[in-house]
């Protein structure tokens, strides 16, 4: 512009006009090239931050789901997925672009030192309004952002009971249930959206004048003959491309302070998975097991839901936990597995501490059927190879194990046909038997069932025995909890759980005709 004005429109030389489009056109090409190169950076920077955190944030989520639950949890793989999507977008880079107004200050003092004056307020004023906006919405993003977040877990959390809901008209209860949550939410942004609103309009009209301004302060130099016209343009182009920037950065605030709140969750949900495992992965042995003053309380809960349980077992012995409902077997089953940190005491499978083992070269030797029984999104064969690729031979050798093999073999794709909480092909009965072939895979020496017979007819339940039996005869050390007693039979020894205590433990025979005469539960186990 400056030179166009200067040199063209004063010596109406075709040449120059020429070059200086030339010039241009390729200072532009390199411009659209250095920019398509940093929004490749950030893409890449973007995927290689969602690369390196998956692993971290899913074992997080996996940990947070246990304490908190799922919805929850899901939290944190939305917000990795959110910061990749804010990594890639223009709100990004406008911090960077700023970084450049030093070059377009020193352009402006050169054309004269008014123009410099001018852009130095002109930043100085939208800088100040920046702080504004941060102090007017900050508190109001945040606060719309956690009730979003805590509205949409609560919500999630409720849709995985839709058979309960639909079944008992349950929808329009909790239509007003997500009003009232997202009431707080919406009512937290609409008003920081206004304020944000009403910022930006303003700092955008600032900007326009500070370049209308400028072209005056201009037409006044070129009056005085201080400048030249050309320097008049340039200027005025000048001070708008050394504010857009800040303008932007104020227009996107509110991603920003998303970001950093999410980030900020990544941040405290990993740190809470890295303190407490181990990484060095450890090979089993055949030891024995040994439960030590275990005690148990949900954190910030005074009272304990295990209380100073201690016994051990050795390999091929085969234990029974009954007790009556709320005991704390599922907890002390949880324990058992690591899933759960003990307040004090701990499990020690080899001498090992099952809470703090490396859980991929843990769960190679461990199965646990959980009292929900719940089978992950994928085909039968997966489920039961645990997700991985896995030895066929293997699932079939748990399918047999659990005595599915045929049964599987009955369904229209085998192995093959897909489970998981969106397909709704088996019975409560046949995913059972398929969590147990699952948690049979890979001849497990551990072995911890959490009601296994819930589902089961008597057909089942035999074939539970008889698997409980193999195992035994393998060496394995198997815990089972169960409310129906028929599955007693098989134990050899039996602990019996009251309020989180022991109150007998040992041998089955001894402990069913022990003086004073066997409680309620163990007449039944007696009986059965
Ligand atoms: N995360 C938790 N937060 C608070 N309380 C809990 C939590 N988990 C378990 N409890 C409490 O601990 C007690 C024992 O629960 P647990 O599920 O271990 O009992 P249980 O013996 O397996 O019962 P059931 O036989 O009915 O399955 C219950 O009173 C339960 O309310």
């Amino acid at each position: 512009m400056l030179q166009i004005h200067d040199r063209v429109l004063n010596s109406q030389s075709f040449d120059t006009l020429t070059m200086l489009t030339l010039l241009a056109i390729s200072a532009l090409v390199v411009y659209g090239l250095l920019d398509l190169i940093r929004s490749l950076a950030f893409q890449a920077m973007g995927s290689a931050i969602v690369r390196r955190l998956n692993a971290p944030v899913l074992a997080s989520a996996v940990q947070a789901s246990v304490n908190q639950g799922l919805s929850r949890a899901a939290q944190s793989l939305r917000d990795l997925s959110e910061l990749r999507g804010f990594l890639t977008s223009s709100a990004v880079v406008a911090p960077l672009d700023a970084a450049w107004s030093p070059i377009f200050l020193g352009a402006l003092f050169l054309l004269h030192p008014l123009f410099g004056l001018v852009g130095v307020v002109s930043v100085v004023v939208l800088i100040c309004c920046g702080l504004v906006n941060d102090i007017l919405t900050r508190q109001l993003t945040k606060e719309a952002n956690q009730a979003n977040v805590e509205a949409v877990s609560k919500i999630a959390g409720s849709l995985r009971h839709a058979e309960a809901i639909e079944a008992m008209g349950m929808l329009p209860a909790l239509a007003r249930r997500w009003r009232t949550l997202q009431i707080h939410a919406l009512g937290a942004l609409e008003a920081g959206g206004s304020r944000s609103k009403a910022m930006t309009s303003m700092t955008r009209s600032l900007r326009y004048s500070i370049q209308v301004i400028t072209l005056a302060t201009g037409a006044l130099l070129v009056l005085d003959q201080a400048i030249t016209p050309g320097a008049m343009m340039a200027s005025s182009i000048l001070v708008g491309r050394l504010l857009i920037p800040f303008d932007t950065i104020i227009e996107n605030w509110r991603q920003w302070v998303l970001a950093v709140a999410g980030w900020r969750r990544i941040e405290a949900a990993i740190g809470e998975e890295m303190a407490i495992r181990q990484t060095t992965p450890t090979p089993h042995s055949a030891g024995e097991m040994i439960v030590d003053k275990l005690v148990y309380a949900v954190p910030g809960v005074e009272v304990p839901i295990i209380k100073g349980v201690s016994f051990s077992l050795s390999p091929g012995e085969v234990l029974g936990v009954v007790g009556p409902s709320a005991a704390g077997k599922s907890t002390l089953a949880r324990l058992l597995v690591g899933i759960l940190k003990p307040t004090s005491g701990g499990v020690f499978l080899d001498g090992h501490n099952t809470y703090l083992w490396e859980r991929g070269s843990f769960g190679e030797k461990v199965g646990y059927l959980p009292q929900s029984v719940s089978l992950l999104e994928g085909t039968i064969r997966e489920n039961i190879a645990r997700m991985e690729d896995g030895d066929p031979h293997k699932v079939i050798e748990a399918a047999r194990l659990a005595e599915v093999h045929e049964m599987i073999g009955r369904l229209p794709l085998g192995y093959d046909t897909p489970v998981g909480d969106g397909h709704l092909t088996l019975s409560g009965g046949q995913r059972q038997r398929i969590a147990l072939a699952r948690c049979l895979y890979n001849r497990p020496r551990l072995v911890v069932l959490d009601e296994p017979n819930a589902n089961l007819d008597s057909l089942g339940e035999r074939a539970l025995v008889r698997a409980i039996q193999r195992m035994r005869d393998q060496g394995a050390i198997v815990i089972m909890i169960a409310h129906r007693p028929s599955i007693m039979q098989v134990a050899d020894k039996l602990l019996v759980l009251e309020n989180g205590r022991i109150s007998q433990f040992g041998p089955r025979t001894d402990i069913l005709t022990a003086v004073p005469g066997p409680g309620e539960t163990l007449r039944e186990v007696a009986s059965a």
